[in-house]
């Protein structure tokens, strides 16, 4: 894990400012969860930290790397979306994999690294599934998994506004413990 801040960060879509100079510090190891009525702005601030939207002013950084500028793929980043993105066509195991095939990661060393994490999220047994085989709670500990099987630096999870938030926080802060 690392350090977080956002300094007066600006958001804007058009003429719409929906994050007006956001100040947030947020320390090696911390589990925040940010709680606001929806459209607040709640997702925005995950994205612009993971990079898939763009700042309107201020700085982000983590660590001691401004990275607001940054590709996604350069910031040490992994985020689990709203509708968690499974890929359809593949299996729990390769769609928690993911990642690992796309690091150059021997099939060997996958498998142990899938069935570790697949163990810690109580998904052993299901492996061979694919994601329209499971439980909505199920395909999201799959989506988890393929986000914490890289041991990013920073863990972000936007949940569905159908959900509780704060469960979501205990849900996700196990398995950042990993
Ligand atoms: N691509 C976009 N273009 C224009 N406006 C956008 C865009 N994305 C988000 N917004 C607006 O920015 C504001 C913040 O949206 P955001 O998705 O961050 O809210 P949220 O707090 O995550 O909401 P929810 O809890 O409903 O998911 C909303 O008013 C939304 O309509």
């Amino acid at each position: 894990m690392a350090t977080v801040s956002f300094s007066k960060v600006v958001k804007s879509y058009g003429d719409a400012e929906v994050i007006h100079g956001a100040d947030i510090e947020i320390g090696d190891g911390e589990f925040v969860v940010f709680v606001g009525p929806s459209g607040c702005g709640k997702s925005t601030l995950l994205r612009m930290l993971a990079g898939l939207e763009s700042i309107s002013g201020g700085e982000i950084r983590i660590g001691d790397r401004v990275v607001s500028h940054l590709p996604p793929k350069d910031r040490d980043v992994a985020m689990v979306f709203q509708n968690y993105a499974l890929y359809p066509h593949m299996s729990v195991a390769d769609n928690i994999g993911f990642p690992l095939k796309m690091a150059g990661i021997a099939p060997a060393e996958r498998r142990t690294k899938v069935a570790e994490v697949a163990g810690l999220l109580g998904l052993d047994g299901l492996l061979d599934r694919h994601p329209r085989q499971l439980s909505g709670g199920q395909r999201q500990r799959v989506a988890m998994g393929r986000a914490i099987i890289r041991q990013p630096s920073v863990f972000l999870f936007d949940e569905p506004l159908s959900n509780s938030k704060a469960s979501a926080a205990a849900r996700s802060g196990s398995a950042t413990g990993w």
